[in-house]
């Protein structure tokens, strides 16, 4: 599978409706900490807009809403994982990305076949804390070569200037937050994204 080379996160469908008409087609809508009838009203606009504009929309952690709501792509990390149905969720025909941190974690990522493993933080994140450190451009090439024919998604704390380092060192894909969210001109910053992984 060849997934688009700039994946953008979001926290609202408003986010979204506005990166997709602009070219972005691989998009995550990460929400946290709404009630369900929220979390609907989100994923069910994001999805409209996505499927208008032939964008992949990535939802997650919310399996449940994903199967309920006809979604396409599932995004679970390790903690989603010790509590989501993976049969359940690969019977509704869901493609799958994981997050991984560590050997163990990649280990446990590669057994579930996913469309795509995410490695971070490759560069420290403001976005969450996290346990982990920062883990280098090395270690994106060494999960390259363990990933075998699985996509291999690079995030945290990247951006436009650093992208071309992580490509080079092995990602297929990029994902970003705070790098557009955070920019005075998100629009001018997802149009240097777009140019810069054409
Ligand atoms: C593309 C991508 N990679 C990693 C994550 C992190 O997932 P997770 O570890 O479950 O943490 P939360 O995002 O749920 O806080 C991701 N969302 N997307
Ligand atoms: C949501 C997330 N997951 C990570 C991981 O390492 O699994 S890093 C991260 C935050 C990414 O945000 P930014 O681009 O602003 O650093
Ligand atoms: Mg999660």
């Amino acid at each position: 599978m060849t997934l688009p080379r700039f994946y953008p996160v979001f926290d609202s469908a408003d986010w979204v409706v506005r990166a997709v008409p602009l070219g972005v087609r691989l998009v995550q809508l990460r929400i946290k900490g709404q009630p369900d009838e929220i979390l609907r009203a989100e994923i069910s606009t994001a999805l409209a807009c996505c499927r208008h504009y032939g964008a992949a929309l990535v939802i997650n952690d919310h399996w449940q809403l994903a199967i309920e709501l006809d979604a396409d792509w599932l995004h679970l990390g390790q903690e989603d994982l010790d509590t989501a149905d993976i049969a359940a969720i690969r019977h509704a025909g869901l493609k799958l990305g994981v997050s991984t941190h560590d050997h163990a974690e990649l280990d446990r990522a590669v057994t579930l076949a996913p469309e795509y493993i995410a490695l971070g933080p490759v560069y420290p994140t403001i976005l969450k804390q996290m346990k982990w450190t920062e883990q280098g451009l090395d270690r994106l090439t060494e999960w390259k070569s363990l990933v075998g024919d699985i996509p291999l998604c690079a995030i945290g704390g990247m951006s436009v200037e650093r992208a071309p380092g992580a490509f080079a060192a092995g990602a297929d894909t990029v994902a970003a937050v705070t790098d557009i969210t955070l920019n005075a001109d998100p629009d001018a910053r997802i149009q240097a994204w777009l140019k810069a992984t054409a």
